[in-house]
């Protein structure tokens, strides 16, 4: 057999053109990469389409990933950014979704990979202004069994993952093409990476109305920055789009919403995490932080034939 080299190539060979830098692609059965010419690299894996590691140029990792997630495909992973669809947490005064499990189906689903394709921003010079695109697929026909019977609707999801230099872009397009009319919910659980929680304070959600799942879901207003003390578990309802993640007093990310109305911010502090088998270790709850941006706080009605379609963008400052 004739031997070919299987190692992505990072140069493309144009006779006669210098070579430019590419995205190197990478992929196997269980997950999918893409790395830019100027380092940067993000991972997806199929099981739940969740996005395991996002790196900057140097190597930093932007996404808290628990040492002891299941990434074997046996259990929703603790870290990166598992989907949450069509239910958030449970709901089980919801006739369509109250049987759901915790979160839904799509991040204890295996998707499919539908493609890779390398675009250039508008007025770019070359390999600076990259974007990397993956995109997934779920629809009914990728659900196990036992979930398209607690949730028996023909639907479409494709979830788009964009990275470039300076950011990650995560979308989700939903599509009813069932004859019904079905509500569904749509979360993006995004776990940062933090240096030290006692450090941090979340901007942008000052005078936001939020629900407090940990003092008996009581509808309540945010005075001033968010700073995390203890369990923290709230679905904020901001007026503006973005909300900016500080440390140390230096901006560190943004996170910015398109057609996403809520905003989850989550720290499970001490005994939560301690309880929770998959989270290590115990004291990683120092170094995360959820801000989760979803439409959670109603249900999205799609009529057949209707799409929905919601994004968030994460962008790091170093
Ligand atoms: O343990 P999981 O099912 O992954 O959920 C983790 C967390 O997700 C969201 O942030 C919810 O608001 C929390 O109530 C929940 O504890």
């Amino acid at each position: 057999m004739v031997g070919r080299p299987n190692r992505p190539s990072a140069l493309s060979a144009t006779p006669g053109l210098a070579p430019q830098p590419q995205v190197t692609f990478s992929d196997d059965n269980s997950r999918v990469s893409a790395v830019l010419p100027t380092g940067e690299s993000v991972t997806v894996l199929l099981y739940g389409a969740t996005v395991t590691s996002w790196t900057d140029a140097t190597g930093a990792e932007k996404l808290w990933l628990s040492s002891a997630a299941h990434l074997d495909g046996t259990k929703a992973v603790r870290g990166g950014i598992p989907l949450v669809f069509p239910v958030f947490g449970t709901a089980p005064d919801h006739a369509q979704t109250g049987k759901l499990p915790q979160h839904g189906f799509a991040r204890t689903s295996r998707w499919e990979f539908l493609g890779k394709s390398t675009s250039e921003s508008a007025g770019g010079s070359g390999a600076a202004d990259l974007t990397a695109k993956l995109d997934f697929g779920l629809s009914a026909a990728g659900l196990d069994e036992a979930a398209r019977k607690l949730w028996p609707f023909a639907f479409n999801l494709i979830y788009s993952v964009n990275l470039n230099r300076e950011s990650l872009t995560t979308s989700l397009v939903v599509t009813n093409d069932d004859d019904k009319a079905f509500d569904c919910q749509v979360l993006m659980h995004t776990y940062l990476r933090v240096k030290d929680i006692s450090n941090v304070e979340v901007l942008g959600l000052e005078s936001a109305e939020y629900v407090d799942k940990v003092d008996g879901a009581k509808t309540k207003t945010q005075a001033a920055a968010v700073t995390i003390t203890g369990e923290t578990d709230r679905v904020y309802t901001p007026a503006g789009e973005a909300v900016t993640v500080v440390e140390g007093g230096k901006k560190t990310y943004s996170v910015t919403r398109d057609n996403l109305s809520n905003v989850v911010v989550w720290n499970p502090w001490t005994d939560k995490a301690a309880g929770m088998g998959d989270f290590e270790p115990k004291d990683g709850y120092k170094n995360m932080l959820c801000i989760e941006p979803g439409s959670v706080s109603g249900w999205q009605s799609l009529e057949p034939g209707d799409a929905y379609e919601g994004a968030q963008t994460i962008t790091y400052y170093s």
